[in-house]
C-alpha cells in the first residue's frame, strides 16, 4: 500500500565513507569492517612472531561508498552481521559522526534513539524526561501533559521516581524510546532499542512506529531480530562489511539475508535475548 503516492524524499545518503582512526591501536593496517581478528594472525601473534605496533593510528573503514534515498512514510530497517556498519550508518545520518567522503541530506530534524543515546545516569527518570521533552523542542507544560504516557508506554512504573543509573538496559531503552517519540519526530531512528522490550512492548512500539510514518515521518530501525524488520519496516538495507549490498521491500531482504545466514540453532533454555539473525 502506498501512503504517499509521489515519494517525498527525507534521507539523500550520497557516497558515504566513515573511516574511524583508532589512536595507540596495536597493529598498523587498515581493517575492513566485520573483519575478525584470527587464524594464522592469532597464533602467530601469540607465538610472538608478529611485531606489535604500539601507538599506531588504526583506520577501520566502517561505512564504505553508501548510497540510498530514504522518503517519507517508509520505515527502513538496516540488518547485517555484527560489525557491518549499521549503527555506524546511523549515527552518520544522525548527524553524530562526520563523512569522511561523501555527503547526508536530511529534510527535517532527526531523534536519534540508540542504546547510547544519553540520558543521565544519576537523574531519576523524572528528570530526564524533562530534560529529553525539551531537547525535542516541547515546552515544559507539554512535557507535563504527556508525562503519564511517557511513564505508561515505557512500563517502567515507579521507578521513574529512581536514578536512571539503578534501572535495567532494557528499562533505559524503554524510557528512552518513550521520551523520543513523544513528539512525532521527522526522522526516527531507533538503534536496538526494540530488543528490550517483552511482546506486549514491541506492539506498542509497533504502533507507534506506524503512527510516525503515517504522520509523515521516516524511521530507521536497526536490529538483529529479523521478524522485528519483517514487521516493522517497508524496506530494509543490508550492509555486509560496510557496504550496502541489497535495498528493497523488507521481506524480500530479510528473506535473502536469512538464507545467506541460516539462522544457527541456539540451545533452547536461557534464551534470553531477542536477535534472531
Ligand atoms: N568509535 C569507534 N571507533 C573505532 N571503530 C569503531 C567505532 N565504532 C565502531 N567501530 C568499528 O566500525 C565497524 C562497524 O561498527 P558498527 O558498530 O557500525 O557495526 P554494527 O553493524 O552496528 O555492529 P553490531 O551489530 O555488532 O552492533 C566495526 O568494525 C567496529 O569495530
Amino acid at each position: 500500500m502506498a501512503v504517499h503516492p509521489e515519494p517525498k524524499p527525507s534521507v539523500v545518503v550520497s557516497h558515504l565513507d566513515i573511516v574511524y582512526e583508532v589512536f595507540g591501536a596495536k597493529r598498523g593496517r587498515a581493517v575492513a569492517a566485520g573483519e575478525e581478528e584470527g587464524g594464522l594472525g592469532m597464533v602467530e601473534r601469540l607465538l610472538g612472531q608478529r611485531e606489535e605496533k604500539f601507538g599506531h593510528v588504526q583506520k577501520v573503514h566502517a561505512v564504505k561508498d553508501v548510497s540510498f534515498v530514504a522518503n517519507v512514510g517508509e520505515s527502513i530497517g538496516i540488518i547485517g552481521r555484527n560489525g557491518s556498519g549499521k549503527s555506524t550508518l546511523l549515527r552518520a545520518i544522525a548527524g553524530l559522526i562526520p563523512p569522511t567522503s561523501g555527503s547526508v541530506w536530511l529534510s527535517g530534524e532527526p531523534s536519534l534513539l540508540g542504546v547510547n543515546a544519553v540520558l543521565l545516569g544519576d537523574l531519576t527518570g523524572e528528570r530526564n524526561i524533562m530534560i529529553g521533552g525539551q531537547a525535542l523542542g516541547l515546552s515544559a507544560k507539554e512535557i507535563r501533559s504527556r508525562f503519564n504516557d511517557i511513564v505508561e508506554f515505557s512500563g517502567i512504573g515507579d521507578f521513574v521516581y529512581m536514578p536512571m543509573k539503578a534501572y535495567s538496559s532494557g528499562m533505559g531503552a524503554r524510557l528512552r524510546f518513550a521520551i523520543s517519540t513523544a513528539k512525532t519526530p521527522d526522522i526516527l531512528m531507533v538503534d536496538e532499542a526494540l530488543a528490550t522490550g517483552d511482546a506486549d512492548f514491541k506492539a506498542r512500539s509497533s504502533e507507534r512506529i506506524t503512527q510516525i510514518r503515517k504522520d509523515a515521518g521516516t524511521v530507521f530501525l536497526v536490529s538483529h531480530s529479523n521478524n522485528t524488520v519483517k514487521e516493522m519496516c517497508t524496506r530494509a538495507l543490508w550492509m555486509e562489511k560496510g557496504r550496502l549490498i541489497a535495498d528493497g521491500p523488507a521481506e524480500e531482504v530479510v528473506t535473502a539475508y536469512q538464507k545467506t545466514f541460516p539462522q544457527k540453532k541456539k540451545p533452547s533454555s536461557k534464551q534470553t535475548s531477542a536477535t534472531d539473525s
